[in-house]
């Protein structure tokens, strides 16, 4: 379950008239998600999802939710968040955060095939480009310097042969994030989370992604490694599946062109999209917050990736 604050039709009927959206109608919450509380909201003007914020605090929640606007201005299909009569997009609801946007069709594909990563790799591209002059500004929260910090607390924890996997691709990192490839990488506001379940599909048909609350301003291919370490693999080895990685790089590659500093950086990329999952996921597991809701995901999924990246070389990027 994923109602951590309860909220009723009838806190509602005051609450709702600061929006254009009429009398709230009806009120169901949704069991997914571990970050937040979330229901589906049918008002007199349409379908909507309120969000109360569990762990994100009304000073970070601007960035994300003006990004969501300004991609949903731009024709990317994210929800787009309502406003209230002040022109604010969070709100305080049970002394929480809170914000309402537009509800998106479909569910999620948890067994893509190529044409849905296509779709994806298409949509992702799309995104990126449209976020390059989004004004403000937030560093990935979980980036380098996060994975740096991160990685003493959870040291203790793990078999000396994780614990040297841990310490030398932190270095391999550090070292690589140095070096001019990296540096000329194309960066800007990424989505850093774009997993199967944060995508909606009807049939083959991409119809919106949500989620924003990793994204913050990194380099590109990162979050397209992200992407691929979710959407292209065996789930059972973490191995690369080849069809599908292709479908979702030829897709991106025909909206926004690799650069041969992509190609180069391409395998280090894969290794650090695997190491930040595999990390956030020993911390989940073994310095859970206070307010940590529920189990917390399998870090062996990523720590079988990260192997499998260093070890096997991904086909080159097209360039
Ligand atoms: N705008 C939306 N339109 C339709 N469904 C949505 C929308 N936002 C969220 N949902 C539904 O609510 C569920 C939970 O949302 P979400 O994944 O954002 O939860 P969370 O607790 O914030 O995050 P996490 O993915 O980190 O567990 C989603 O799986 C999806 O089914
Ligand atoms: N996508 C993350 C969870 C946070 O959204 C994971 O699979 O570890």
């Amino acid at each position: 379950m994923a109602v951590f604050t309860s909220v009723t039709l009838d806190d509602l009927a005051q609450w709702i008239k600061q929006f254009p959206l009429g009398k709230a109608l009806a009120l169901e919450g949704i069991s997914s998600g571990i970050e937040n509380s979330n229901f589906f909201l049918t008002t007199e003007r349409g379908e909507y999802v309120l969000t109360i914020f569990e762990n994100l605090g009304f000073e970070q929640l601007p960035f994300y939710l003006q990004l969501m606007r300004h991609l949903a201005a731009r024709g990317i299909p994210v929800p787009d968040p309502v406003a209230n009569d002040q022109g604010e997009l969070v709100v305080a609801l049970h002394g929480k955060p809170a914000s309402v946007v537009s509800r998106l069709d479909g569910s999620s594909q948890m067994d893509p095939q190529p044409a849905h990563c296509a779709a994806v790799g298409a949509m992702l591209a799309k995104m990126h480009l449209a976020a390059h002059d989004f004004p403000l500004s937030q560093p990935n929260l979980r980036g380098l310097d996060w994975w740096v910090a991160t990685a003493p607390k959870v040291l203790p924890y793990l078999s000396p042969d994780n614990a040297r996997l841990l310490t030398r691709e932190i270095d391999y990192q550090q070292a690589f994030a140095e070096t001019g490839n990296y540096q000329r990488l194309a960066r800007g506001p990424v989505h850093a989370d774009l997993f199967r379940n944060n995508v909606m599909f009807v049939g083959e048909q991409l119809s919106g992604c949500f989620d924003f609350y990793f994204a913050g301003v990194d380099t590109w291919l990162f979050d397209l490694a992200v992407t691929v370490n979710d959407w292209c693999i065996d789930l059972a080895t973490g191995e690369l599946d080849e069809r599908r990685v292709a479908a979702l790089l030829a897709a991106y590659h025909a909206v926004r062109p690799f650069t041969l500093d992509d190609r180069d950086a391409w395998q280090p990329m894969l290794r650090a999209a695997a190491l930040r999952f595999w990390l956030s996921r020993l911390y989940d597991l073994h310095l859970p917050r206070e307010a940590e809701l529920l189990t917390p995901h399998d870090p062996t999924h990523f720590e079988r990736i990260l192997r499998e990246r260093i070890t096997t070389p991904p086909a080159g990027l097209p360039v």
